[in-house]
């Protein structure tokens, strides 16, 4: 897998105040960015500018290869059960998830609106896993997550730059990367 996400001197504005300026970096496959920060520093803002759903309010953002997004968002079906939700996207994404190896095979029979938020949160990383996307933009992915499946995580995200993709993390846990750097976002709002 090919893939290359890059970013030159990025700012973001929100309402009236500039959050974060001269954001720049660039990562090849194989490699991974933790981004860090204090809250409303922007982080999520920045992981939205990478995924093309926020516009910059200056610099740009350049991909090689499809993106996926995961954030606090379930962009599923709420009232079906949790094997036809993620048949849904099977179907458009051409590729499937291990739900065994997700602790979810057993919630395949399950409305995907009675998940707890931890169950949501391992759906949202099955659907992430078909989408088969080199770039993976991943907002505070451990959110919810017992030990196991943050360590689930950490596992999947070596797998994928093993492969050759790449990722962004947006989380204010520890992120165990054997390939990537971190990179503090500075609250400089004002
Ligand atoms: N649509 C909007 N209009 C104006 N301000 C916004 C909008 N969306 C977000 N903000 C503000 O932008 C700031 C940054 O939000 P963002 O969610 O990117 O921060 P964050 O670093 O991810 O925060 P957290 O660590 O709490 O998740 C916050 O102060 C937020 O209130």
């Amino acid at each position: 897998m090919d893939a290359c996400l890059s970013a030159l001197d990025l700012a973001c504005r929100r309402g009236d105040r500039v959050l974060f300026r001269g954001v720049s970096f660039a990562l090849e496959s194989g490699k991974a960015l933790h981004v860090t920060g204090p809250n409303g520093c922007g982080k999520s803002s920045l992981i939205r500018i990478l995924a093309g759903l926020l516009r910059p309010f200056a610099g740009s953002v350049e991909r090689a290869g499809a993106a996926a997004l995961v954030d606090g968002r379930l962009a599923f079906d709420e009232h079906l059960p949790l094997g036809r939700a993620l048949a849904f996207w099977e179907r458009l994404d051409g590729g499937s998830a291990d739900l065994e190896a997700l602790g979810l095979a057993d919630l395949i029979d399950v409305p995907v609106r009675y998940l707890s938020t931890g169950q949501r949160k391992r759906a949202a990383l099955a659907r992430l896993t078909g989408q088969g996307a080199p770039i993976w933009l991943l907002d505070e992915p451990l959110n919810g997550l017992d030990a196991a499946g943050a360590a689930l995580v950490e596992a999947m995200v070596a797998e994928h730059l093993g492969a050759g993709g790449v990722a962004v993390i947006a989380s204010h846990q520890p992120f165990a990367l054997a390939s990537g750097r971190t990179f503090h976002l500075p609250d400089h709002a004002a």
